[in-house]
């Protein structure tokens, strides 16, 4: 499967017309590229929980086409929030997912049974159209970034480091830290990205490589460790990662390991950016404190799956038996450690968030 040429990626999730969704299954990436039916509020929860689709973005719309689904089948208060309820429960840190689940169920709960359906599945394509024109921009402000790193270096490649997979793969289209790279490369500047592996999960070799692979976008992969040396040696402008939930403060949670990353560009004087969708910011969370940050199975660390010299996909232990794991999937880098919120409306200092978003109109 290619992207468009400019960079923009092909939609991750599409209403199939027949009240059902159909999504890239993410856990074949980059092996092999398969999509699958949701059929089912069940079949959606199970898709959001073992992260066939993930991303903040692309959980809250494929959340917003469960309710869809739901609503097609019953669309009373009482089964709509059961619906919700089981969404809801899917994964704790992405905001998204109860941003756009609230808004399906307050578009719906003010109107007749018999227009539900139907009303829940444009609110959810609106979310969906929404969340690829916010990419758009942000990628536009972003590529003003790369610009200026571009002119800081008259003529050399720019380096960009991004952790874990912030791409189209975590949107419905164009991603929000890969938007500014997609733009740079069909503008023909000259760039290359530092993919961090980003275990456990690995989205970075699996994902954010198979995206930029597939632009033609030049890309090294490397591991997560290795990003405070590169940037010690000069070899990284700046830096640009996701989120997935944003304090009004503008503290954020992202990818576990995009803290220790802040704190290796701030300590080398590396630009530390972090594209910021609105849906993405939750203004009712005064500081990062209190985001939920999802514990996910020991298994993911104990564990590395990868294919095998023969074709085939097998999960492997990488320590011993009895050895326990954590696996915290998220931090919090604190707003003293980012240089700038790349967002829809404009590149904005952490401080500014209330006051550009407060009313958020
Ligand atoms: C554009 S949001 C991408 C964000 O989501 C990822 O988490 P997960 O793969 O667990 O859903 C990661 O934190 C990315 O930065």
């Amino acid at each position: 499967m290619k992207t468009s040429a400019d960079g923009s990626a092909r939609r991750t999730i599409w209403a199939t017309g027949d009240g059902a969704v159909e999504i890239i299954d993410q856990t074949r990436l980059p092996h092999e590229y398969a999509t699958k039916r949701l059929a089912s509020v069940e079949d959606v929860a199970e898709a959001i929980a073992v992260m066939r689709v993930r991303g903040a973005p692309l959980i809250g719309a494929t959340a917003a086409y469960g309710m869809a689904i739901a609503a097609d089948v019953d669309p009373s208060d009482a089964a709509l929030a059961l619906a919700r309820q089981i969404l809801f429960a899917t994964r704790p840190t992405a905001v998204n997912l109860g941003w756009a689940l609230a808004r399906v169920a307050d578009v719906l709960a003010s109107l007749p049974l018999e227009r539900r359906a139907e009303a829940a599945w444009t609110e959810a394509e609106a979310i969906a159209a929404e969340d690829i024109a916010l990419n758009g921009a942000i990628g536009d402000h972003g590529l003003a970034l790369i610009k200026a790193a571009q002119k800081a270096r008259p003529g050399e490649t720019v380096n960009v480091l991004t952790h874990c997979n912030a791409g189209w793969l975590a949107t419905v289209g164009w991603g929000t830290a890969t938007a500014p790279i997609y733009k740079a490369h069909a503008a023909g500047i000259p760039i290359h990205v530092w993919v961090d592996e980003t275990r456990p999960r690995n989205q970075g070799a699996s994902l954010t490589a198979w995206e930029l692979a597939e632009a033609g976008v030049p890309h090294t992969l490397i591991a997560d460790n290795a990003g405070g040396h590169l940037m010690q040696h000069g070899r990284v402008d700046l830096c640009i990662v996701g989120t997935d939930r944003t304090a009004a403060n503008g503290d954020v949670c992202n990818k576990i390991g995009t803290y220790l990353k802040a704190l290796a560009a701030h300590d080398n004087g590396v630009p530390f950016y972090v594209a910021l969708p609105s849906p993405t910011l939750d203004l009712s969370l005064q500081s990062g404190r209190d985001v939920p940050i999802e514990e996910r199975a020991g298994t993911e660390v104990t564990e590395i799956t990868g294919r095998t010299a023969d074709g085939r996909i097998e999960s492997v232990c990488v320590t011993t038996p009895s050895t326990a794991a954590a696996n915290p999937a998220f931090d919090v880098t604190p707003a003293r450690l980012v240089t700038g919120l790349v967002t829809e409306r404009g590149v904005i200092e952490p401080e500014r968030l209330r006051e550009v978003f407060g009313s958020r109109a």
